[in-house]
């Protein structure tokens, strides 16, 4: 850095600063010698003048002294300041150096003038508040760095007071002549306050001890430095930078061994004091010489070599001198007063410390050439980087776009198959419903088909039966008036008698006191054995067992497809279609009775028994057509068996509402038709053939007609040859029922004769209607065949 700017030659500005007496020197005696005559001249009268001394009665012992300011007792803090200080501040601000220092004696009130007090603040807090205002009023358009340190020198020692631990410190003085303090803390602050508060505690830290001249006595040199950088917030080639620095010394106060009475360290203290004090005078002096080039020598002491550009160089110098009015402090006073006059007469040349233009502008070169030569190699880089990193870059977001698309590829891919798979397993799952849903369709049609063949079948049968039971009961209407005509032939040959004939007809009842013939007497008679040995009883029995078998297997109901029948729907109609025959049917095996009304008590209460039978029958089995017709011809045997003979035929008349008498008469009646039966199927058989039937009657009374059949026996009584061949006579189920009750294996012959009470002969010739039945049997059963096929 140059200096640059011009050279101002720069007188140093001395004030002198007349204390206020003091109690203690007033006490001493001490009178005022010292006098403010104008705001520059002070006089300083001699204490020792005696008037009456005739021989000095023509010297004055009073002396004047010109300052720039003199300042006495009523001078305050703030007229000081602003007469000695104030005016430095704005040449601080614009780069210029500016010292301000107090000297004086011990005790004349240096330290008041640089600290002050807390209501009287001196020197220091004014000028730093001043200075830190000019830079907040010029902040818009400068920039201001502030920078403070704060030391002492006590003992020809430096030493910092805003940290005295960093110990004593040198003075440097670098190439161009600056004097620097190495290793000084500088505190970079704005703030007043906060300097202030820095002063008092470096003060605290300064050395001070009372000596009979100052209670308060500083015994160093204390040197407050403010470092003020200022630069244009404009940038500019042009900037300026702009160093002003001040320093504010509070100087040590020249002493004398006998007013301070110092002793041992304060005497030594003191000594270093005067020599400091000394090498300042003598620079002041070698300053003040106008016209000489004397050398002046700030070695002498760090104080000179701390203000050599304060005494002799680049600063705007105010020196504050105090003295003591006191006439005590005369000799004091009067150095004080001299070194202070001369050192008014000391100028410096002044000059505003600046940063070269030139220097700028170099420094900006070379910054400019710096950022360039960056620039270049950061291009290169970036070409070097370029020429690999495009195709890298390139490939590797090609790469990147390559993964990508792979991986999007194959997630679609897998996505696609399992939506793929998926979708076959519904085609298929949809394909096997519809393929199930079609079989159910046929088959449903096909039950559907079915049930109208069954239900056309079963009209067919129906059709057919009522057919046969119309021609059934036509026969036998042909066969009983066949009858009827040769028992009244025969009668009439006989007795004569018409009522007699009647009677001898075997299907007319004892109890009604008729005429029976002799062979049915015969027959009454054998059946009452046979009561009484229980053999009839139990051959009625199996008869009952073997028709309720045939019974319970009863054809079910066959409803119309499409309709489900109710229980009691299904029970009727299967009551409903035997009882629909029934009148001709018991009309053909009972077409006579003694009376008309018991004739119809008798159907009345059969038709109501088997009503009832049929109202306890389980739900029909399934329907097989091969079994149809056989149960519809049991159904008939049991028919026939409970009305002809059975005595279940009679059990079921207490079912309905008959008297206990005509229940009796009708049982009794029943048993003597059989009984007359059997006589005369012995009578017919003769002696013999009741000894062979003996035995066997007490087997079953079924078994007698059966050894009869089998030693083909032509039945003798006209109630065998006059009895109309059931179509019952072929059930099976009735010759198992009876095998199974008699312990006998089936035959023909049973399944032919064997129920009914008189039963063709296995010899008779057949006759033209039996010729006809076996037709009609035969053609039943190619129809049942038939329809056992079409229903499998
Ligand atoms: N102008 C003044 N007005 C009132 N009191 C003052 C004035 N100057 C000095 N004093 C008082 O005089 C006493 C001594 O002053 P001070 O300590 O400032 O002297 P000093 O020069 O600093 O002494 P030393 O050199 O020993 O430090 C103090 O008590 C101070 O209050």
């Amino acid at each position: 850095m140059k200096d640059s700017g011009d050279f101002k030659d720069q007188q140093l500005m001395v004030a002198l600063r007349i204390r206020p007496i003091s109690v203690a020197e007033l006490e001493e005696g001490a009178t005022l010698i010292a006098h403010k005559v104008d705001e520059q001249m002070v006089v300083l009268m001699d204490p020792m003048e005696d008037p009456d001394d005739i021989l000095r009665a023509h010297r004055s012992r009073e002396k004047s002294y010109l300052f720039d300011v003199a300042f006495d007792f009523t001078a305050t803090q703030e007229m000081v300041y602003q007469a000695t200080t104030k005016s430095l501040i704005e040449g601080v601000i614009s780069g210029y150096n500016a010292t301000v220092f107090a000297y004086g004696p011990t005790g004349c009130g240096k330290t008041y003038t640089m600290l002050g007090t807390d209501h009287e603040p001196g020197i220091y807090v004014r000028t730093l508040n001043d200075l830190f205002r000019a830079i907040e009023e010029t902040s818009d358009d400068m920039e201001y760095e502030v920078s403070m340190s704060y030391l002492e020198i006590y003992n020809e020692m430096i030493r910092d007071l805003l940290n005295p631990s960093l110990g004593y410190l040198e003075l440097r003085e670098d190439s161009k002549g600056v004097i620097q303090v190495a290793g000084i803390t500088e505190v970079s602050t704005i703030n007043a306050k906060e300097i202030m508060q820095l002063l008092m505690r470096g003060n605290r830290q300064r050395t001070q001890e009372p000596t009979a001249a100052n209670q308060t006595s500083s015994r160093s040199h204390a040197v407050l430095q403010v470092a003020v950088r200022q630069r244009s917030r404009v940038r500019d080639v042009l900037q300026e930078v702009r160093q002003g620095r001040l320093f504010m010394i509070d100087l040590a106060g020249s002493e004398r061994a006998s007013q301070t009475q110092n002793r041992g360290q304060r005497m030594k203290e003191g000594a270093h004091i005067n020599r400091s004090l000394l090498a300042l005078g003598n620079c002041i002096n070698a300053l003040s010489d106008k016209g000489t080039n004397k050398y002046v020598n700030y070695r002498d002491s760090k104080l000179t070599r701390l203000l050599k550009d304060s005494l002799g160089g680049n600063s705007r110098t105010v020196m504050i001198a105090h003295i003591s009015p006191a006439s005590s402090a005369f000799e004091e006073s009067r150095n004080t007063l001299t070194y202070a006059g001369r050192a008014k007469s000391i100028k410096t040349r002044v000059k505003r410390n600046l940063l070269s233009v030139s220097y700028h502008i170099a420094q900006y070169t070379n910054i400019i050439a710096d950022l360039r030569g960056e620039i270049q190699r950061l291009k290169r880089k970036i070409e070097e980087r370029g020429g690999r990193s495009p195709d890298r870059a390139q490939l590797g977001r090609g790469d990147i776009r390559h993964i990508q698309a792979e991986v999007q590829l194959h997630s679609g891919q897998g996505e696609q198959a399992a939506m793929e798979h998926l979708r076959e397993q519904l085609i298929s799952t949809f394909q096997e419903q519809m393929d199930t849903r079609r079989r159910l369709l046929e088959l449903e049609n096909r039950g559907m088909e079915l049930e109208m063949d069954t239900s056309h079948h079963l009209l067919t049968i129906a059709s057919w039966k009522h057919d046969k039971s119309r021609r059934a009961l036509k026969w036998r209407e042909e066969r009983r008036k066949e009858s009827f005509t040769k028992d009244d032939t025969r009668k009439d040959s006989d007795t004569g008698d018409n009522h007699s004939s009647r009677v001898g007809s075997p299907r007319y009842l004892p109890h009604c006191n008729l005429a029976v013939p002799q062979h049915l007497k015969e027959l009454y008679k054998v059946y009452l054995r046979e009561h009484e040995e229980g053999n009839l009883e139990r051959a009625t029995m199996m008869d009952r067992l073997a028709s309720r078998a045939l019974q319970d297997s009863a054809l079910p109901k066959i409803s119309p497809p499409g309709t489900v029948p109710t229980p009691e729907e299904s029970d009727l109609d299967s009551v409903k279609m035997p009882n629909s025959e029934s009148p001709h049917q018991h009309g053909s095996f009972l077409p006579l009775l003694g009376t008309e009304s018991e004739a119809n008590h008798l159907f009345k209460t059969s038709s109501r028994a088997w009503q009832a039978k049929g109202s306890c029958l389980p739900t029909p089995p399934p329907i097989l057509a091969g079994t149809l017709v056989t149960q519809e011809a049991t159904t008939q045997v049991g028919l026939n068996g409970q009305i002809n003979s059975s005595p279940e035929s009679i059990e079921n008349l207490s079912e309905i509402p008959l008297s206990h008498k005509g229940r009796k008469e009708t049982t009794a009646d029943t048993k003597s038709i059989a009984g007359k039966a059997a006589r005369h199927h012995l009578q017919a058989l003769g002696a013999k053939g009741r000894q062979l039937l003996a035995p066997t009657i007490k087997q079953s009374s079924l078994s007698l007609h059966l050894k009869g059949q089998t030693d083909d026996v032509q039945p003798p009584g006209p109630l065998a040859c006059k009895r109309p061949p059931s179509p019952t006579l072929q059930h099976t189920a009735s010759e198992d029922s009876l095998s199974s009750s008699t312990g006998e294996a089936p035959s023909r012959a049973v399944e032919r004769y064997g129920d009914g009470p008189c039963p063709p002969l296995q010899g008779q010739k057949k006759s033209p209607r039996n010729k006809r039945e076996e037709s009609l049997e035969a053609k039943r059963k190619r129809r049942s065949q038939a329809f056992e096929v079409t229903g499998q």
